[in-house]
């Protein structure tokens, strides 16, 4: 078993004007909401780290998500995702910018990297890039790819049926086709619908390795297992309670449009996120039936959630006093799923041939207890 690893990080400030004095202070790995310089009561969080306003893409990117690219080349599912209101730093920490590189990127640049020092193995490498947009799910990929169904079999569990998946070589490549994927997020955008904001995204690296051919046929390792980990960096769009209430008023007033119907929608999927949360938080047996099945969201991020997965989440807070009320139901959200624990364990399946390696050697291994016990 084991835990969530959650992070809090708060991007810079917008302006610099203090409102009635209440701010929010972090010391090493807790945020507290301070009133004229007084800690206010009930309302400190602790997490794994909590990163302020000067901290780079680099430190998060070591400090968070490192271990989990590195682990998702051995084998094991990984999850690092960013969730939080809009502007409070997502896709800065995703994306990056020009000097200081998001998690994605510097995550698909190591994998090549620790791939390349794994000449005893062989790598096969697959990307696909959707969003779920108004319960929708999107290929970022390939424009035509729309609302795409979920499907589920005994092979391949939970996936997106018809998704696009593209093979790669180098980071450069992936790279590409994520700049490409953006592009595609932003088209058709207004003023009116700035959707890119108003969607989750999801972009998923299937790892798959098995080991060289060896001169010696008969020695047999776990290398002769076939390894296939799925790698997912997301997205999670936070809706600010303003937008909510604005999508109510909106709904009081008679009128329909676009608004309401992404209140709607991205309300369920996070309303859904937070209840499979929540159920997850409270752990053993008083847990009961978890909620995946009634949201895209929740069931694509199923295995990250209590499941077979390394899984980090960067919660990204804005620092202004108008946020206080988000911040703090952002914060409540990371608070719950840090009690999560998930069953990791690495991914193989044996080829035949393998398999029989395998059972031989064990044939061989009886043979000589047997010949030392005979004599
Ligand atoms: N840690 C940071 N350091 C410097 N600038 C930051 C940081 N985090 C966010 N910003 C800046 O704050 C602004 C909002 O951040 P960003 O676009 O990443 O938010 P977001 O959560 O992705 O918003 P949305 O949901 O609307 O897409 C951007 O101008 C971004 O460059």
């Amino acid at each position: 078993m084991e835990k969530i690893c959650v992070a809090v990080r708060v991007r810079p400030a917008n302006n610099e004007e203090n409102g009635n004095g209440t701010s929010w202070k972090v010391e090493d790995n807790r945020i507290s909401l301070h009133a004229l310089g007084t800690p206010i009561a009930g309302a400190s969080y602790a997490f794994d780290h909590v990163f302020d306003q000067d901290c780079t893409n680099s430190r998060v990117y070591d400090l968070l998500t490192k271990d989990i690219i590195h682990a998702a080349v051995e084998g094991f599912n990984g999850t690092a995702f960013a969730y939080g209101q809009t502007s409070s730093g997502k896709t800065y920490t995703m994306n990056g910018s020009d000097n200081d590189p998001g998690i994605i990127h510097r995550a698909v640049k190591d994998i090549f990297t620790k791939i390349q020092m794994r000449a005893d193995r062989e790598f096969l490498i697959r990307v696909s890039y959707m969003e779920i947009y108004n319960e929708d799910i999107n290929d970022l990929l390939a424009v035509e790819n729309q609302k795409l169904p979920i499907h589920e079999s005994l092979e391949r569990g939970v996936f997106v049926a018809g998704l696009r998946e593209e093979i790669v070589n180098t980071a450069e490549q992936v790279l590409e086709l994520i700049q490409r994927g953006e592009v595609n997020r932003h088209f058709g955008e207004t003023n009116m619908n700035v959707r890119s904001s108003r969607s989750h995204t999801i972009f998923r690296m299937v790892i798959e390795s098995k080991g060289k051919d060896t001169c010696n046929a008969d020695t047999s390792s776990s290398d002769d297992a076939i390894r296939v980990s799925v790698l997912r960096l997301s997205m999670i769009w936070h809706q600010n309670l303003v937008d909510l209430a604005g999508s109510e008023r909106i709904a009081k007033t008679g009128a329909g449009g676009v608004r309401l119907k992404e209140g709607k929608h991205i309300n369920k999927s996070l309303m859904v996120l937070g209840n499979v949360i929540n159920k997850l938080s409270e752990g053993g047996r008083q847990r009961g039936h978890i909620p995946y099945r009634d949201s895209k969201l929740t069931r694509i991020l199923q295995p990250a959630l209590g499941g077979n997965a390394k899984t980090s989440i960067i919660c990204t807070v804005a620092p202004e006093e108008v946020h206080i009320e988000e911040t703090k139901g952002t914060l409540q959200f990371a608070s719950r799923a840090k009690r999560i624990t998930n069953c990791v364990q690495v991914n193989e399946i044996l080829t035949d041939a393998a398999l029989l390696k395998r059972q031989k050697l064990e044939i061989e291994e009886l043979r000589q207890k047997l010949q030392v016990t005979l004599i």
